[in-house]
């Protein structure tokens, strides 16, 4: 269903900015509504019994595919200006990647400041919280997609967002990890 639909990947500019097309992320990619196939709805259901989160306010399925040399250089997945997303949804307080397919080489969703590398595997779902229990962003994720070596990636990128998540993941007033706030400078 996506491949009608694959453009090339954007980044998001400074406020106001047009989105672009970047060396930083070599990409296509595609938005799909849950509700077009039978199979989006269960991934969508799978992710809200497996984190118990609220998915009122997820992104539509982003399908992403990366050829060989295809990457996404290191970023954060939460907006740091709040223009960047609606206020009634909150920022992107959770991702979820799930892999559609194996990478016969490369292709590594890679947190360098965590020391982790994760290596596609179709049927995984890789989940993360950007943000703390305070809402503050939680700078230690970042992270990149690896360059594909050999093969061909195909992911699904589910973003969910941080407004309807009070019982689910109830506020703390601190943040998890004070050290975080270090990440956010470190280039
Ligand atoms: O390709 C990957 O493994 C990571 C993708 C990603 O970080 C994103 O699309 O925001
Ligand atoms: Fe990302």
């Amino acid at each position: 269903m996506a491949v009608p639909r694959m453009h090339r990947s954007t980044v998001n500019p400074l406020p106001g900015g047009q989105l672009k097309k970047s060396a930083f992320r070599v990409s296509k990619n595609a938005w799909l509504a849950y509700e077009s196939h039978p199979t989006m709805v269960g991934m969508l259901r799978d992710l809200k019994d497996a984190t118990g989160l609220d998915t009122t306010f997820c992104e539509q399925l982003q399908v992403a595919n990366y050829g060989v040399g295809g990457h996404y250089e290191p970023h954060w997945d939460f907006f740091r200006d709040p223009n960047h997303y609606p206020a009634e949804e909150g920022n992107r307080i959770a991702t979820a990647i799930f892999y559609l397919s194996e990478v016969e080489q490369g292709g590594a969703t890679a947190f360098p400041f965590l020391d982790i590398a994760v290596k596609p595997q179709l049927g995984n779902v890789l989940f993360w919280y950007n943000l703390h229990r305070s809402l503050d962003k939680d700078y230690r994720t970042k992270h990149a997609g690896c360059p594909v070596l050999k093969g061909s990636k195909w992911i699904g990128n589910v973003w969910i967002h941080e407004v309807t998540q009070t019982f689910a993941r109830p506020c703390d007033v601190f943040r998890d990890h004070e050290v975080s706030l270090e990440y956010e400078i470190i280039k």
